[in-house]
């Protein structure tokens, strides 16, 4: 079943990494207080970066256990490791490298010169096995029940490597899909499917910038999940959709009514 959006609009890019980060924190160590340990699911591109980047700043950041947080990611550019456009490596530099994490718990997503060389479909599903490996069997699920977990939204509505219309966008079995000629570069890549998105606890979707007014618009007006993915992207509990007033300028007025003169 899905979470009705709710939406929050900052003022700009900055305040909203800010806000995000701030947020995340917050959700972090309420998680830990209550079950020990949390777990975040990652997403690469701008918005993602700069969320880290604004937690990596953020004094508060020291309010989180480290040691007891998992982390996943959401999608993967399938490229060597160590590659400046794989989605870890701008996670380390952002934030992952100047806090004390638990290098067991990082759990990066395959790379291209990993065990399974450049078949993307095996290494998606050894990146399955690693989830199911730590899924709570009482759960039922193939996945961890992620607390939260973070997506992106590109230009064209696609969230984590599912792209619209693309064969991904349709997936209702797996839980992690290889990904094959994608619009955006590079064409390979690993990707969480929509069930294994909604099996989150809360799923905040971020979108900041002019040139995502389009897609946040499209995503949150009745628009279907294969034309645009991001509709598909929801929580268990609750899904958040995190924007700054470019990105929220295209909304129905009724989501998001303009501030009065
Ligand atoms: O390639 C990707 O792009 C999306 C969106 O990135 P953005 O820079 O337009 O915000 C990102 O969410 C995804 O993780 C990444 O692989």
């Amino acid at each position: 079943m899905s979470t009705a959006p709710q939406l929050v609009v900052h003022r700009d890019k900055e305040l909203m990494a800010q806000a995000a980060a701030a947020r995340l924190i917050t959700k972090i160590v309420d998680a830990q207080s209550a079950r020990g340990s949390a777990s975040v699911v990652l997403t690469g591109g701008r918005n993602g970066n700069g969320l880290l980047a604004a937690l990596a700043a953020a004094p508060a950041r020291d309010a989180v256990d480290w040691g007891r947080l998992d982390l996943w990611w959401g999608d993967e550019r399938f490229l060597p490791e160590d590659d400046p456009e794989r989605n870890v490596t701008q996670a380390r530099e952002a934030l992952l490298d100047s806090v004390p994490l638990d290098p067991a718990r990082v759990h990066a997503m395959p790379a291209s010169d990993g065990p399974r060389g450049s078949d993307a479909d095996s290494a998606a599903e050894d990146y399955a096995a690693e989830l199911a490996g730590a899924a709570q069997p009482e759960n039922h699920s193939a996945v961890p029940a992620f607390d939260v977990l973070l997506l992106g939204v590109g230009p064209d509505t696609h969230v984590a490597s599912l792209f619209p219309e693309h064969p991904g966008v349709r997936e209702t079995e797996l839980a992690v899909i290889g990904v094959h000629g994608a619009p955006k570069p590079p064409p390979t890549r690993i990707s969480l499917t929509l069930p294994a998105i909604r099996s989150a606890r809360e799923v905040w979707l971020l979108a900041a910038g002019e040139d995502k007014a389009n897609a946040v618009a499209m995503a949150l007006s009745g628009a279907g999940e294969v034309q645009a993915p991001a509709a598909g992207a929801y929580g268990r509990s609750r899904t958040l959709w995190l924007l700054d007033s470019a990105a929220a300028a295209r909304l129905p007025r009724d989501l998001y009514p303009p501030a009065s003169p």
